[in-house]
């Protein structure tokens, strides 16, 4: 699959003032609360309006969605407020029932996206539709995995796809339920800057006072558009309570959002960008000089290691390091997670390098 403009015409064509906004409970719970949400979202910036009609849970016992009845409700909303529907499918059959509800936008699931089988199969079953199917990334951060099961979809003829970044599980504890690893949805526009990219906050950060500023985020990095999780009554939702919104809020949410524009040309602006620009070229320049510097200091430790037999790793000195460059990091405004990081980076290049010359 090549990047095309053709990738994003269903959005264009739809010339939204505002990003792209699907909306709605996370669970079809009644027939009343599906129509309630429905009408509370009618007169506001969501274009499409959701429900999860079959719901994976991670554990069975759990609600697991009212089913194909709950096709019928989103029939009923379309009929009575106009909103377009969308929903989740996971296989053969859930297909085959949204397109005979005249559902128009599926997405296809963290959890199926993991399967090839199971994409081939909802490809399969939704070959040549003019609904517009989104892509939810995989559970581990897998690139080509994600981008793979957009390929067999373009492979059965769909032409109105998209990306949906819900962010990636872990098991380390962190603030959010599923961390969004922002580089992987950098690296998914650059190689295809037009395949449309919507944002999940309520799935990245599990908890609804988070969803502003992530929404922020994904906007400031040039998504297309949000899914935002929403309910009347949150705390009483059958399903993912903690991270849905009311409409009243998520109204709220979409008027605070800043909307900025991808670039400017005036001259000025222009003018001031290419300086700051010209000196991060230079900076670059000697970040890269300077860990070549450091690598030749390595190979030097390198060799003196290989001479007297001591192992590669030497983990009190590291640790050591870690702990100073924590501290000199935060002197100069640089977050532990980017300190570490780097210099996780920093030691495992170290270690290949040592790791050569020492087997040498
Ligand atoms: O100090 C050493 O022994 C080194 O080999 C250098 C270095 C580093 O790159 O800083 C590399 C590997 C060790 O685990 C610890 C530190």
């Amino acid at each position: 699959m090549e990047n095309s403009k053709k990738l994003r015409g269903w959005l264009d064509e739809m010339a939204l003032p505002h990003p792209l906004v699907i909306a709605g409970p996370c669970s079809a719970e009644t027939e009343k609360q599906v129509l309630q949400i429905a009408h509370d979202l009618k007169d506001t910036d969501v274009n499409f309006y959701r429900a999860g009609i079959w719901k994976p849970r991670t554990r069975p016992g759990n609600f697991e969605g009212v089913g194909a009845i709950g096709l019928r409700w989103l029939q009923q909303v379309k009929k009575e407020t106009g909103l377009k529907t969308a929903t989740e499918v996971a296989n053969r059959t859930h297909v085959e029932l949204a397109l005979e509800h005249d559902v128009d936008l599926l997405w296809i699931g963290a959890r199926s996206t993991v399967s090839p089988f199971i994409v081939q199969e909802i490809a399969d079953a939704l070959k040549g539709t003019d609904k517009i199917v989104l892509v939810k990334n995989p559970v581990n951060p897998d690139l080509s995995l994600w981008l793979g099961a957009v390929e067999r979809l373009h492979s059965a003829d769909i032409e109105k796809l998209g990306v949906i970044h819900r962010g990636f599980s872990t098991y380390e504890k962190t603030k959010y339920r599923n961390i969004p690893e922002w580089q992987l949805a950098i690296e998914l526009q650059t190689r295809f800057p037009d395949l449309p990219l919507i944002n999940d906050p309520s799935h990245i950060t599990g908890k609804r006072d988070m969803i502003f500023d992530v929404s922020q985020t994904a906007l400031d990095l040039n998504f297309d558009g949000l899914m935002i999780e929403t309910h009347c009554d949150p705390e009483k939702a059958w399903s993912d309570a903690a991270q849905q919104v009311t409409p009243k809020r998520l109204v709220q949410i979409m008027e605070d959002l800043k909307i900025r524009k991808e670039t400017d040309e005036e001259a000025e602006y222009k003018n001031d960008l290419n300086n700051l620009r010209a000196q991060i070229d230079i900076i670059d320049n000697q970040l890269i000089d300077i860990l070549g510097k450091r690598m030749q200091v390595s190979d030097g430790i390198g060799l003196l290691k290989k001479q007297r037999n001591v192992a590669v790793l030497q983990t009190n000195r590291w640790n050591a390091i870690l702990g100073k460059m924590i501290l000199e990091g935060e002197a100069k405004g640089l977050s532990e997670e980017f300190v570490l990081k780097m210099f996780k980076a920093i030691h495992q290049e170290s270690i290949n390098h040592q790791e050569k010359i020492i087997n040498s």
